[in-house]
């Protein structure tokens, strides 16, 4: 069976199907190009003296030019790297003129060679603008083995450049968004995050410039001159000695071009994985946990504020924190103001562009809050101060969990902690601990790149927990999740919540995440708060358009009951809903019954056979909704929605305050505990 899967998906690559046809006259002109490539270096590897290659190469003039080529290259890649990384991240960015900036930094690579040198002369030669200066002060650039480094950083420098600068403007910033939000300053960010992300990139640049700078011949003769053993580098030997010395020029070109071939394969490999697989073996065991406990997670020292010191863990957990977030953005045409209670959790809700993300943006310190005000608890964040992200108490989970992949699962969760100042020894305890309080200790020393998205959303809940903050701000962190792994991250969620006291943000666009885990409901339209109340209440009896529309479902609320084969919500006054079975209750703990229009059935009277689900209802509206009926009834003070036929309708005589029998299919309704 394996075998059967594996041959047809995905297909092998030399599957004659898996390859989309080419037409012959289009493979022959490819054969050409090739052999256009690949007959001179052929034709070069015919008059090579193989067998005297040792003694050609170790001749004083073959030693002088290798050792030069060697030593200069050296140099001008490392010059290339500390100064082209540079510039490629300032070019990578938005600023005015940057445009006419990205053209005059690639212009060596179109410009002649044999220019540049000219170019070089003029500035840094005696007569150039610097060279005279220099010159007086005693120090001659043109015509030395600086002039080589110098021609070489020139020619070569731009390969670098453009590489990893177009690697920088494509990147990914989510990563670089979380780890700002976990307190890292400008160069954590830049050296842990950034730098490695674009590691292969820079890779290949590097690559690119020491492959150039090897081959590097116009600029060096006209502005360094050929003089062996101080500017004769392999290629201008190779040129001089051609025609005197044609064996010593051949022995060299052989080895410049073997230099090429493995510098340029080298940009071919998959760096990144490779250095993966070194630094975190498939084979390496997980670190040791199961002894700690989340209640002795060790402290993290919380950012420091002036008008609030600092406060142990165990008594930041007893207190929770109010959150006002009130703000105006005219970009995006967003003004809100939400105010979440201490340890209370709101859900966010809204069509897409409505601004909820915004909002998420402001209270995390990544977007400033114009003429408003972020306030958490008496400390304010934004509006008379900013305080920048990371330094908030405030945790960010957003959609996309943004797992570092180029570290562990427990230098990510350490992050955090390293980045409030731990040791790493401390930050990595705490790591441990709060991977054990997610349930995810198992993961800690898997790369962070080969987890599923229900690990990586667990790990990312406990990175965000790591630094002990004291609101967590949840962008629709399940939304790319199956149902399975969403039920188990909002168990975690509301249980981590509750343990550590935590005032929650969440924006959803899933009935049961508010159902299930919300106090409050905001609802945004175009920009501005439309609706707000409790959840219960919210849900219940909806008060905006969005919200009808979002729950569809009816939801009533009640106290669990039951088993998990036969879950229950007692609904007061005697009135019980079964639930399908296989989902877990708490007896006694509150609870609410979804239940979908269609699986709601109208009768004038209970039906024989006593199904399980049969409530007295009054109708209260009665809507066409396309080739339906919608009907609204109200049981025992609960709002029911049904869905029937109009026929049904007419035969009822389905009007207001009929009063008629709700028959509910148990296996179609959802039980789901409310944190
Ligand atoms: N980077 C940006 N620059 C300018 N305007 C933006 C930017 N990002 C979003 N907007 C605009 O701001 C408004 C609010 O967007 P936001 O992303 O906050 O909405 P949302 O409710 O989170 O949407 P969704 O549910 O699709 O995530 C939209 O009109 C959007 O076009």
């Amino acid at each position: 069976m394996t075998l059967a899967r594996t041959a047809l998906w995905p297909l092998p690559r030399r599957s004659r199907a898996a390859r989309a046809p080419l037409p012959l006259t289009v493979a022959l002109l490819g054969l050409a190009g090739a052999a256009l490539i690949i007959l001179p270096l052929a034709g070069m590897g015919t008059r090579v003296a193989w067998g005297r290659l040792p003694e050609l190469l170790s001749s004083p003039s073959a030693t002088a030019a290798l050792g030069l080529s060697l030593r200069t290259c050296l140099a001008s890649t490392t010059i290339c790297v500390l100064l082209g990384a540079p510039l490629a991240l300032l070019l990578s960015r938005q600023w005015r003129g940057v445009r006419l900036a990205r053209v005059l930094a690639v212009l060596p690579m179109t410009m002649p060679p044999v220019v540049a040198g000219i170019a070089l002369l003029a500035t840094l030669g005696k007569k150039g603008v610097l060279g005279g200066v220099l010159d007086a002060w005693g120090m001659r650039i043109a015509f030395s083995t600086t002039a080589v480094v110098i021609a070489q950083v020139f020619v070569a420098m731009p390969f670098l450049v453009v590489t990893l600068e177009a690697a920088l403007r494509s990147r990914d910033e989510r990563a670089e968004m979380i780890a700002r939000t976990l307190g890292a300053g400008p160069w954590r960010l830049l050296v842990r995050i950034t730098l490695p992300m674009v590691g292969p990139a820079l890779a290949r640049g590097t690559a690119l410039a020491l492959g150039r700078g090897l081959g590097e011949f116009g600029a060096t003769i006209a502005f360094a001159g050929s003089k062996e053993g101080v500017t004769r580098t392999m290629p201008l030997a190779i040129y001089l000695q051609r025609e005197e010395d044609t064996a010593t020029a051949l022995a060299l070109a052989v080895v410049l071009i073997a230099a090429a071939a493995l510098v340029v394969g080298a940009t071919t490999v998959p760096w990144g994985t490779l250095l993966q697989r070194w630094l975190l073996p498939a084979g390496r065991s997980p670190a040791p946990s199961g002894t700690e406990h989340p209640s002795a997670l060790p402290p993290v020292p919380m950012p420091a504020s002036q008008d609030e010191p600092a406060l142990p863990h165990t008594q930041r957990n007893a207190r929770r924190l109010p959150l006002t977030i009130s703000f105006t953005s005219a970009e995006r045409d967003v003004s809100v103001c939400l105010e979440i209670g201490a340890g209370r959790r709101l859900a966010l809700i809204g069509p897409n562009g409505s601004g909820k993300s915004t909002a998420c943006l402001v209270a995390a310190g990544l977007l400033d809050a114009t003429g408003g005000e972020v306030r958490l608890g008496e400390r304010v964040l934004d509006g008379t101060g900013f305080v920048p992200a990371g330094q908030r108490g405030i945790a960010l989970l957003s959609q996309e969990p943004g797992i570092f992949a180029h570290m562990s699962v427990l230098e990510n969760v350490a992050f955090g902690p390293r980045c409030q100042g731990l040791g790493r020894r401390a930050a990595r305890e705490r790591a441990r601990a709060e991977l054990v309080a997610v349930g995810a200790e198992h993961l800690a020393g898997r790369s962070g790149g080969a987890l599923s998205g229900g690990q990586a959303a667990r790990v990312a809940l406990a990175r965000a927990l790591a630094t002990s903050p004291r609101a967590l701000i949840l962008d629709e962190p399940m939304a790319a999740l199956d149902a399975g792994a969403r039920q188990e991250m909002r168990s975690l969620v509301t249980r981590r919540a509750s343990e550590e006291g935590l005032t929650v943000l969440l924006v959803t666009h899933d009935v049961l995440d508010i159902a299930s885990l919300a106090d409050d409901v905001v609802v945004l339209e175009a920009g501005r708060v439309v609706e707000r109340g409790e959840a219960a209440r919210v849900l219940s009896a909806p008060g905006s358009d969005f919200t009808a529309r979002l729950t569809g479902m009816s939801i009533l609320m009640g106290t669990a009951a039951g088993s998990r084969e036969d879950p229950r919500v007692d609904l007061g006054a005697g009135m019980v809903i079964h639930g399908r079975p296989d989902q877990e209750v708490r007896e006694g703990e509150p609870a609410a019954a979804l239940i979908p229009p269609e699986a709601v059935a109208l009768y004038e009277e209970a039906p024989s056979g006593s199904p399980r689900n049969a409530l007295p209802a009054v109708v209260r509206t009665v809507e066409r909704s396309g080739a339906l009926v919608s009907v609204g009834l109200e049981s025992g003070g609960h709002r029911l929605a049904a869905s029937v036929t109009a026929a049904a309708v007419a035969q009822l005589g389905i009007a207001p305050d009929r009063e008629l029998i709700a028959i509910i299919k148990a296996v179609e309704v959802r039980v789901v505990p409310r944190g």
